[in-house]
């Protein structure tokens, strides 16, 4: 008989209580939220500017390298920031991460606007990474052996960048072996990540491409890089 009424001031109460709670969700309710491609673009784009952030200075504190021809250390570094990037976003992908972050990040990069024939690649590149189950030394042989490939495009003194990648892939061997007696075949399926590399050169020339084509703004760090613009 008598009707129950939320007065003016509880509703007002109410509302500042249910904007708070919405406000101050917990991570994994956040990484529930849709993002949009746009949204999922800037962050990779922060992303992938700090990893070339991370892998310049890598480089720079590769032994030698520093000592090589100016112009070769710039052309070591245009021609294998794809795949030096490639490798370590598989590690970060394939890190456990808290439940559920690896899911989002993939989550993310499926809606950036990429299209889906690059999709299926670059997620058969890092399962295949996963699958390595490579050691942190392994992770960082394999990338400065990437970095000191002697066949980019521009290098001019070869041989200089032969005789420091040739040491690093002396030790490398030797890690395998010891990390894994019983897979012989271990180097040989490392080396065979870098093949598959670079085969991804050519999809993420694609990518950028159809980013422009769409008006994608990228940092000025990437634009150097990647001659962008
Ligand atoms: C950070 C990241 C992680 C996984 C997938 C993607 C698409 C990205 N982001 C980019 C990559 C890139 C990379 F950084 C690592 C691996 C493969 C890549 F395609 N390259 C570029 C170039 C211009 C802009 C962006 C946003 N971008």
């Amino acid at each position: 008989k008598d009707k129950v009424e939320i007065t003016k001031e509880q509703q007002v109460l109410m509302q500042a209580i249910l904007k708070a709670y919405e406000r101050h969700q917990i991570p994994q309710d956040v990484a529930k939220r849709l993002y949009s491609a746009e949204e999922n673009f800037l962050l990779l784009t922060e992303m992938a500017t700090s990893q070339v952030q991370v892998l310049v200075e890598f480089t720079k504190n590769i032994p030698g390298f520093l000592s090589l021809d100016h112009e070769d250390q710039i052309a070591l570094l245009k021609g294998s920031a794809v795949e030096a990037m490639f490798l370590r976003s598989a590690q970060v992908f394939n890190r456990k991460t808290p439940a559920g972050h690896t899911e989002v990040l993939e989550e993310r990069i499926r809606k950036s606007g990429i299209s889906e024939e690059f999709i299926k690649p670059m997620f058969n590149f890092y399962k295949s990474i996963g699958e390595l189950l490579m050691s942190p030394e392994e992770q960082a042989l394999l990338t400065a052996v990437t970095i000191l490939t002697p066949d980019r495009p521009y290098v001019k003194d070869h041989a200089a960048v032969e005789r420091l990648q040739e040491p690093m892939l002396e030790v490398l061997k030797k890690l395998c072996t010891l990390h894994h007696p019983h897979e012989p075949q271990y180097f040989a399926r490392l080396l065979g990540r870098l093949t598959e590399l670079r085969s991804l050169n050519h999809y993420h020339a694609e990518i950028i491409t159809s980013w422009r084509v769409n008006d994608h703004k990228f940092t000025p760090l990437l634009c150097e890089i990647w001659d962008v613009q």
